[in-house]
């Protein structure tokens, strides 16, 4: 019996590779550790169908073999403490490694570490998690080998953000269906997830040995460090008349502080802080047009969800 579907896509790899990397450097002759810690995603794809339609598996490279390669560059590639040239360094390792592999998604999560600051300075090899954050980086590594190509993402996410005035959602549309109250000075709380397209420079090739040039052409800590700010300052002064006012207000700055950055998309939870009714004891707790509530119900569920990119001209 002929079979009644074709093989129209594929990929593979391992998901959530865990690992942890210890750089011990010396300053002036005295230990100085930086550590950072990934959760990685590596899937490949090329020549690979018969894998899957003749249950040939002499064209697969083990997904355990994969996981081995992240824990081999973790100890032995330079770039290892810079998450965007490190992907790219694995990206470009598996298309370059294996003739029959012709393309790479590299995705890591970056947990942060931040030096414990003891009277003042920051410790040499003592490090505490100071938030939930974490960067990004999401990179495709294709074309041919020679000439090869990169599509990179940098980013952040579960930023949780909180601002108790300077934010307004009026003038909206009604209908019918319309319960919504209008409000000048709301609480705004957003979980923030950033992504940001960085397009490589023409000029330089993308190899495994290339990629040094490249982040220092990009500088991608820096890149990194000013989405993060811009995000962080754009959210507390926007006199904010809405969510989505308030994102492309914030991509805009971005833009202006990052040139290397194309476009930058931001997907942001409206976590609602609802106005608790107290009439009943005869409290005014700020439910009418001018807000200024002081007990809020910080609703789980449901959420806005606010999304959108913004794009270089
Ligand atoms: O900033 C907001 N944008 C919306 O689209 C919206 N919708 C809603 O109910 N509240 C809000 N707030």
């Amino acid at each position: 019996m002929s079979e009644p579907g074709f093989i129209s896509s594929h990929r593979y790899g391992k998901d959530l590779v865990r690992v942890a990397r210890v750089v011990r450097d010396k300053v002036d002759g005295k230990d100085v550790h930086h550590v950072i810690e990934y959760t990685v995603r590596a899937l490949i794809d090329g020549d690979i169908d018969v894998s899957y339609t003749k249950a040939d598996n002499s064209v697969v490279v083990p997904t355990d073999t994969v996981k081995n390669t992240v824990n081999y560059f973790a100890k032995t590639s330079p770039h290892v403490l810079d998450p965007a040239a490190f992907a790219l360094h694995l990206g470009a390792h598996f298309v370059t490694r294996y003739d029959h592999i012709h393309t790479a998604w590299i995705d890591l999560t970056t947990h942060k570490w931040s030096r414990i600051a003891v009277d003042g300075e920051e410790h040499k090899w003592s490090f505490v998690r100071d938030g939930d954050e974490k960067t990004t980086v999401s990179v495709v590594v294709g074309g041919e080998v020679g000439h090869l190509t990169a599509d990179l993402k940098l980013g952040l996410k579960d930023l949780l953000v909180l601002k108790t005035s300077g934010s307004a959602f009026d003038k909206f549309w009604r209908d019918e269906l319309t319960t919504l109250a209008e409000v000048k000075d709301r609480l705004f709380s957003t979980s923030v997830t950033a992504t940001a397209s960085i397009p490589l420079p023409p000029n330089t090739p993308l190899t495994p040995d290339g990629v040094g040039e490249i982040a220092k052409a990009l500088d991608f800590p820096t890149i990194s460090a000013a989405i993060k700010k811009d995000t962080l300052e754009v959210f507390a002064t926007d006199e904010s008349a809405s969510v989505q006012a308030t994102l492309y207000n914030t991509a805009q700055r971005v833009l202006i502080s990052c040139p290397a950055v194309k476009d930058i998309h931001y997907s942001l939870p409206n976590k609602h802080y609802i106005p608790v009714n107290l009439s009943a004891f005869k409290l005014d707790n700020g439910l009418g047009y001018e807000g200024g509530a002081e007990v809020f119900y910080p609703a789980p569920d449901p959420s806005g969800l606010i999304e959108a990119t913004v794009s270089r001209k």
